[in-house]
């Protein structure tokens, strides 16, 4: 029987992810100690309330409300509480106690990554999150290790399950948007508050914790243009259909050249998009999530799998910690984060991309010549348009596809189109992608 040295690892929170992440600990404790040549010893697991009730059974005198002292009898912490405060704090400590961390919390990374990531290097710690991004889809590590040589230049991902659920059902069954979110609220995929899914937020911070590493800059999370899912209607949703598309929510991170400069920068954005069918993104059900990188040497490549769940989670965070201790194992220092590029994060009004605009209008002779007319007067060229007549009301819904535009062309189209009036409303404008 080998023995093998100890490498302590606190915990700090036993929620959906931390119960599971003891509990793989303790199961596999054997196996995992052959993988890594040491032992993963969990000394320590800190709560809120030693007495609540867990998603595993888990061995009572783990327990303790005392984070403070637990991370400093630790050589790796794991964060897995949530939120910013004392989350932050107590991932300082542990970096200063000269600990390792694993964190899946993406909006603590997207709001204090930069101090964190200082914090690690002065010291040589490893501050390691692939469960922030993504759940137990292997995204980070890809980003950071196997796509170090190559230059990523865009990435498409479907980083929220919630809002993606909530889509997929509207799109499968009509559902309207509150119908969609009370059904994911009934099956346990949306919060009690789902503001931080539906508005954006969530996917918002992955972004920024993608196209920090993708780019090899940082992005602060205030410079990502986000748009939730709040204004998808079943009319879109059905009117996409028609169209040969589906709405997902994205984040795109990609390079761009700045239109007024032409110096490089970069677009990081949320929004819901109309995708082609037979992209591989439309293909993305249920509460899944899934990752389109094109890199330029590698090509596109497409990362899928469950962004969230306990145990699913679990997984990513037990990599992390696999990798770490290892390193315990064969010493060197931990990877650091590479921000060397620094590149502008340019504002939505440089981007360039194809746009679907509905628009309510009077039946009346002369009227598509007229929006025709304004479209090309900013620049934007219609691509195609479909026209359905309600014959009771006199008016004509507008369906109509330009050629990739720039954004701020766009909305000065689109400005013009409502103050016109020939336009009852512009009922609708999505941004096409992947195509
Ligand atoms: N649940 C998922 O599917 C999922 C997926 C990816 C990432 N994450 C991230 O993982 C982290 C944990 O998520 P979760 O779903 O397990 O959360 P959770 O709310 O289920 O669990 C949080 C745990 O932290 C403890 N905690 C909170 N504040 C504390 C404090 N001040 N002192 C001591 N203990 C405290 C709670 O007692 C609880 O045990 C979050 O950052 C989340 O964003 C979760
Ligand atoms: N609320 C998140 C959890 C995973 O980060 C989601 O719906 O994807
Ligand atoms: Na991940």
């Amino acid at each position: 029987m080998i023995e093998y040295r100890s490498i302590r690892v606190a915990l700090l929170g036993a929620g959906s992810v931390g119960s599971q992440v003891a509990r793989l600990l303790l199961e596999h404790a054997d196996e995992l100690a052959a993988r890594i040549g040491a032992k993963l010893e969990l000394v320590g697991i800190a709560v809120r309330d030693v007495d609540a009730k867990r998603d595993a059974d888990l061995p009572r005198e783990l327990f303790t409300t005392d984070a403070e002292t637990l991370i400093l009898g630790a050589d790796v912490v794991v964060e897995l509480m949530g939120g910013l405060e004392p989350a932050r704090t107590l991932v300082l400590q542990a970096i200063a106690s000269g600990a390792d961390v694993v964190t899946g919390n993406k909006a603590l990374l997207a709001a204090h990554g930069p101090e964190l990531f200082a914090a690690a290097e002065q010291v040589g710690a490893q501050l390691s999150y692939e469960a922030a991004v993504g759940g137990a889809i292997p995204i980070i590590r890809p980003l950071r290790e196997s796509l170090a040589g190559d230059r990523v230049d865009r990435i498409l991902g479907i980083v929220n399950g919630t809002t993606n659920f909530i889509l997929d059902r509207m799109d499968s069954t009509g559902a309207s948007l509150e119908d969609a979110l009370a059904t994911a609220t009934e099956l346990g995929y949306a919060e009690a508050d789902p503001t931080a899914d539906i508005g954006g937020y969530d996917a918002a911070q992955k972004a920024t914790i993608l196209a920090s590493l993708a780019f090899h800059t940082s992005v602060p999370v205030e410079a990502v243009h986000r748009e939730g899912i709040t204004g998808v209607t079943a009319e879109q949703i059905a009117s996409a259909q028609r169209a040969g598309y589906v709405v997902k929510l994205l984040a795109i991170c990609e390079r761009l050249a700045d239109p007024d400069t032409g110096d490089e920068g970069v677009s990081v954005r949320v929004y819901p998009a109309l995708v082609p069918r037979t992209h591989p993104l439309a293909a993305v059900r249920g509460a899944n999530n899934a990752v389109f990188v094109e890199a330029a040497a590698a090509g596109p490549l497409m990362f899928y799998g469950a962004g969230a769940g306990g145990v699913q989670t679990a997984s990513a965070v037990l990599g992390d910690l696999v990798a770490i201790a290892r390193r315990h194992v064969v010493g060197g220092p931990g990877t650091s984060e590479s921000t060397h590029a620094d590149v502008a994060v340019l504002p939505i009004g440089s981007i360039t991309t194809r746009y679907a605009i509905t628009l309510e209008v009077e039946d009346e002779p002369g009227v598509l010549a007229k929006i025709a007319k304004l479209f090309s007067e900013h620049g934007v060229s219609v691509e195609q348009l479909q026209q359905t007549v309600d014959e009771g009301s006199g008016r004509a819904t507008l369906v109509i596809g330009t050629h990739e535009a720039r954004e701020q062309a766009l909305a000065d189209t689109v400005a013009a189109l409502a103050a016109h009036p020939v336009v009852a409303s512009v009922a609708s404008v999505l941004r096409v992608e992947g195509s």
